[in-house]
């Protein structure tokens, strides 16, 4: 965590005026390496006395990292100004030309700019690299395109990250963004039956504009402050039980006897189980959960150099 807290602003009416900046733009869904690497560039530009700016244009969709979890990452990395503006019909309309001088140059003062390669911007997304770099010679900013990170020959982006979740395969996930993927929460009361019949567990509803995996049983660690514990994760309904009618996210934690009800949780995911299945007793399904949680056991063991705990 940075000594300095984050500013951040919704309204592109509101940016606030900064004396000399470095930024980086672009959608900015999850954080991967790539846009890592961008934002990297822009927090070296601090030493020579910028201020690092992150200007994401914000889709409604559903988000690899929800709102406040990409703003907590970006706070933690030192970003100074994260600009986080919808792309509203305003900005989607608006000459390339018309955003760099209005808002980078008149507004935000910006003496380096960094993006990647394909990025694009502004009405009929005409505004790319070669436009900004024009610009930046007209208006005395740096312009640095930063060669595309790659996963073998694929490029890196939000697209390939939310492809590879769709399909549960959160190995893969955990190499393009550089962590594991993982889910925050508040442990709130279940309907009391695991701990009663099968075992206790915590329970947290992720927030609501967040990509999850498919539902299923993972191998899972979950941080509780500065605790942390191995276990076995199941997203999804509770079938079995008769259905929920949130999405939550239910785990037995390994060799952990507190109370956490009412803290704060974050859950990652290391390894896909298996499906979550409808069983036709909770006997049946206790023999299954016997049965995931030897193999994640089992998995701890042979990782137990790389998963700390
Ligand atoms: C690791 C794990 C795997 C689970 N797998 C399934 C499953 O495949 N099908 C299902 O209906 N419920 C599954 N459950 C949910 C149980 O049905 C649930 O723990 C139990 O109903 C208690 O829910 P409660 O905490 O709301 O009382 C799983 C729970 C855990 C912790
Ligand atoms: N793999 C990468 N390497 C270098 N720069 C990247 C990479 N991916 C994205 N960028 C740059 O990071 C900024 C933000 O990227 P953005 O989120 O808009 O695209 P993306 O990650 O490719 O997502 P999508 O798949 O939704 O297009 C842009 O300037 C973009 O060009």
């Amino acid at each position: 965590m940075t000594g300095v807290i984050m500013d951040y602003q919704k309204n592109i009416e509101k940016i606030p005026q900064v004396l000399r900046c470095a930024v980086t733009l672009g959608k900015f869904d999850g954080l991967h390496r790539g846009h890592q690497k961008l934002i990297q560039r822009v927090l070296e530009k601090k030493e020579q006395g910028l201020s690092a700016v992150v200007f994401a244009f914000d889709q409604s969709n559903r988000m690899i990292l929800s709102h406040e979890e990409r703003r907590a990452k970006l706070e933690t990395m030192g970003v100074d100004l994260f600009l986080e503006c919808p792309l509203n019909e305003r900005l989607r309309h608006m000459l390339p030309e018309v955003f760099v001088k209005e808002i980078l140059v008149d507004r935000l003062h910006v003496g380096f700019l960094a993006v990647g390669q394909d990025f694009r911007f502004g009405y009929e997304r005409k505004g790319n690299a070669q436009l900004l770099q024009k610009m930046g010679q007209q208006y005395d900013f740096q312009v640095e395109v930063i060669p595309d990170e790659t996963d073998g020959k694929r490029k890196i982006s939000s697209t390939y990250v939310r492809e590879q979740l769709n399909e549960g395969k959160v190995e893969k996930v955990a190499e393009l963004l550089g962590e594991y993927f993982s889910t925050t929460g508040e442990v709130l009361h279940g309907r009391g039956l695991g701990h009663r019949k099968l075992m206790p567990t915590t329970n947290l509803v992720p927030p609501k504009e967040k990509l999850m995996p498919p539902n299923g049983v993972y191998i899972t660690k979950s941080r509780f402050g500065d605790q942390q514990f191995h276990g076995i994760t199941n997203v999804g309904y509770k079938p079995t039980v008769g259905a929920e009618e949130f999405l939550g996210v239910e785990t037995y934690l390994f060799h952990c006897d507190q109370n956490l009800y009412g803290q704060k949780s974050v859950v990652s995911f290391l390894k896909f189980l298996r499906p979550e299945r409808r069983f036709d007793s909770l006997e049946k399904l206790k023999a299954q959960l016997m049965a995931d949680i030897e193999k994640a056991q089992n998995y701890f063991e042979e990782t137990s150099k790389n998963v700390d705990c």
